[in-house]
């Protein structure tokens, strides 16, 4: 073993442990070994060993401007990441079959510095990865994408490049035309792609006629909201693509409303709030994920409502996400919000039964992955509320088995799961789950431990209960002991209480649907 090479790689780890969620980070990093480090011509070359080709290409779409920035960190600037891939023993296809191939990590981007501080805009840039690497001072990779969620537990569907922090201001390349604009789409987020449902069928069916028709239809502004990893983004995005495919010469732009909120602050302290403006008055369908953290914004908000009327009256398309209905969304100013309403607002509900088990069906198949009907439902009826997490599982599934060279059993997605659960548990203690149900439910969490039982009360106290149960490795005495020491069938009849009328009444489905998803957030 090179002791070099291993110190390195693990200074390379202690940084990529920061950027990536736990589960990434024990999927995907964990497990890989340093190989050696050579200085070779004028590059140092860490060569690190994949266990497969899939692993390969897992890590070169979704980590690598990660690996990249944190290499060159460790490294230097004439630092190189080398691939070492294991091929699988069992690929009859693959002539290099038993051996092992050496990959270099793809070229690099080109860099551009990252904005200055804004002196005279309320909002701080959205951005902490820009802001750290502005500073002289040795820091982290910028976490970008998904990855800088601190929420994003998935260890599947994350990608880095997803919404990677600006390089430059598309608006500010002279000469440049709208329609010679990277759309920003990820070319995967199609309508052939999304699986339809109850869950969707709504949303799902305007999008696809302002696909068909942008601009014409009557839903402008079309607004999706709904809880994390529900398929928004790819909703939206799945407009843009159709619209750019079908014709080339509308300009189509998707951006998330962070990086919209960066390249404002950019533009006003670069003197390029005209070019700015310009930019995006000229785009024909215009997508804007997660409006939602525009709230308290103000500058933002002022900019983007004129570029919205300014859109709207040329009858270009607006389409825009968020977590929650826009008149839920604090720090909104009165005429932004009525306009967000103007159109078509659709939510994305989770998932049922039935369309959890096409997605992962859909996602197998994809992978080129067969998977037996047991596994398939294993996993979609262990989680219920999170498509991005549905997909987490299953990839997380596949790696493992892909590692330790063993078939996609049951018993190995039992395994795996409950693996993926216990690492979830352990970040959520009752004490969260009776915060953020009390938070939800308005009512304050002595009284939830009181032995009072007004009907609310008791209510908030058998939902807590619920998530107690499902989300921590307590013992149902332990629960009833957080409650004001009730006893375990309590429990035990809290949770019947609560699935029962979950099973009867669609608005207490709604209401234990957002807390589960809130809780989902802050346990990620
Ligand atoms: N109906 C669906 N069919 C197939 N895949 C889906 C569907 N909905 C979501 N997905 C997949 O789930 C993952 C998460 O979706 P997406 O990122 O669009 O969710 P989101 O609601 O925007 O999440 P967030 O709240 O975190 O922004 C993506 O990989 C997406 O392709």
């Amino acid at each position: 073993m090179d002791q070099s090479a291993d110190r390195a790689w693990n200074e390379c780890l202690d940084i990529i442990r920061d950027n990536v969620s736990r589960q990434s980070f024990t999927t995907w990093f964990e497990p890989l070994e340093a190989h050696s480090l050579e200085d070779e011509d004028d590059l140092r070359k860490l060569t690190i060993q994949l266990p497969s080709r899939f692993y390969y290409e897992w890590i070169e779409e979704h980590y690598f401007s990660l690996l990249r920035k944190t290499v060159t960190r460790v490294l230097g600037p004439h630092g190189r990441l080398v691939y070492d891939v294991v091929i699988e023993q069992d690929d009859p296809e693959d002539p290099d079959r038993g051996a092992s191939m050496q990959l270099p990590a793809r070229p690099a981007d080109p860099e551009s510095a990252p904005p200055p501080n804004a002196p005279d805009e309320p909002e701080a840039p959205p951005s902490s990865s820009e802001a750290s690497a502005s500073s002289s001072e040795p820091s982290a990779p910028a976490p970008s994408g998904d990855e800088a969620r601190p929420d994003d537990a998935q260890a599947g569907a994350e990608g880095d490049e997803k919404s990677a922090p600006p390089v430059q201001n598309p608006f500010a390349i002279p000469g440049l035309k709208n329609a010679e604009v990277d759309n920003q789409l990820n070319d995967s987020y199609t309508f052939d792609r999304f699986i339809e449902g109850a869950c969707n069928r709504l949303a799902r069916s305007a999008a696809h006629s302002i696909a068909t028709d942008p601009g014409e239809t009557s839903f402008n502004p079309f607004l999706v909201y709904g809880g994390v990893g529900l398929g928004k983004t790819h909703l939206i995005q799945a407009i843009g693509n159709h619209v750019a495919a079908r014709d080339a010469s509308k300009t189509v732009f998707y951006v998330s409303s962070e990086r919209f909120t960066t390249e404002f602050v950019q533009s006003i302290q670069e003197n390029q709030i005209g070019e700015f403006s310009t930019f995006y008055r000229q785009v024909d369908v215009l997508i804007v994920d997660d409006v939602q953290f525009f709230g308290g914004k103000e500058k933002t908000q002022e900019e983007f409502f004129h570029i919205f009327n300014a859109l709207r009256q040329a009858g270009n398309q607006i389409v825009l996400s968020a977590d929650r209905p826009p008149r839920e969304i604090d720090g909104l100013e009165e005429r932004l919000l009525s306009r967000f309403q103007w159109g078509l607002s659709a939510d994305l509900k989770p998932p049922g039964l039935d369309t959890r088990i096409s997605i992962l069906r859909r996602k197998a198949e994809d992978d080129g992955i067969d998977l037996d009907d047991d596994v398939v439902e294993f996993i979609a009826q262990s989680i219920e509320s999170n498509i991005r997490e549905l997909e987490g599982a299953l990839i997380r599934l596949l790696a493992h088995a892909t590692l330790h060279q063993l078939d996609i059993t049951l018993d190995l997605a039992k395994e795996v799961l409950h693996d993926l659960f216990q690492e979830r548990a352990a970040t959520l203690t009752v004490d969260d789950i009776q915060r953020i149900v009390c938070e939800h439910l308005g009512i304050s969490q002595e009284k939830m431990r009181s032995k009072t039982r007004k009907r609310d009360v008791t209510r908030a106290r058998q939902i807590a209960m619920y998530f107690t149960k499902k989300h921590t490795q307590h013992s149902l005495k332990d629960i009833g002991l957080h409650f004001g020491g009730r006893d375990h069938s309590t429990v035990i009849h809290a949770n019947n209480a609560v699935e029962d009328r979950m099973a009867d009444d669609e608005s207490f489905r709604d209401t234990v649907d957002a807390i589960g998803q809130k809780l989902e957030r802050h346990g990620q």
